[in-house]
């Protein structure tokens, strides 16, 4: 099973996006990975410029990486599977509209980093429609979001 040997995990922000402060930016990742070390005997530490395990970052299209971006919609995001280097690495598509409460037009940012930070901790997609790793985008409110059983199983498969 690929998974973090540490179950201490360091993550940096590198590129933010325009659609959101900052603070609303962080807010949303540390509450996606509360979700997870709320399951599963995991820490995550931010750092800000050292060598850090999951990266997360907004690009556009060709970026770096085998998996260019297709504009709006399509493709939200992408993940890596823990190892080194772009290992656990998250990438948002800059072209979608990342917001912070529900709103038909974009894209809950907590949702999204939920669901993405799960294969960068090693899952992989479930079969599951009620689960967060369903390969579909479903909103969930960030304020009173429980991880549903199936996701639950998985995390503590892998580090429970
Ligand atoms: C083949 C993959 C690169 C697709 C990509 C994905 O699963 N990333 O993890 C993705 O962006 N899938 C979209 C599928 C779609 N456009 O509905 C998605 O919403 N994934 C994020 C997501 C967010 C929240 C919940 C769930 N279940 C899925
Ligand atoms: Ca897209
Ligand atoms: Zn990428
Ligand atoms: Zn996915």
């Amino acid at each position: 099973q690929i998974k973090w040997k540490n179950h201490t995990i360091t993550y940096r922000i590198d590129q933010y996006t325009p659609d959101l402060t900052q603070e609303e930016v962080d807010t949303s990742f540390r509450l996606a990975l509360k979700i997870w070390s709320d399951a599963a005997p995991l820490k995550f530490i931010k750092v800000n410029h050292d060598k850090a395990d999951i990266i997360l970052s907004f690009a556009k299209k060709t970026h770096g990486d085998f998996f260019p971006f297709d504009g709006p919609k399509g493709v939200l995001a992408h993940a890596f599977a823990p190892g080194e280097d772009m290992g656990g690495d998250v990438h948002f598509d800059e072209d979608e509209i990342w917001t912070m409460g529900h709103s038909k037009l974009g894209y809950n940012l907590f949702t999204v980093a939920a669901h993405e930070l799960g294969h960068s901790l090693g899952l992989s997609h479930s079969k599951d429609p009620s689960s967060l790793m369903y390969p579909n985008y479903n909103y969930y409110n960030g304020a009173q979001y429980t991880l549903p059983r199936d996701d639950a199983l998985g995390i503590q498969a892998l580090y429970g």
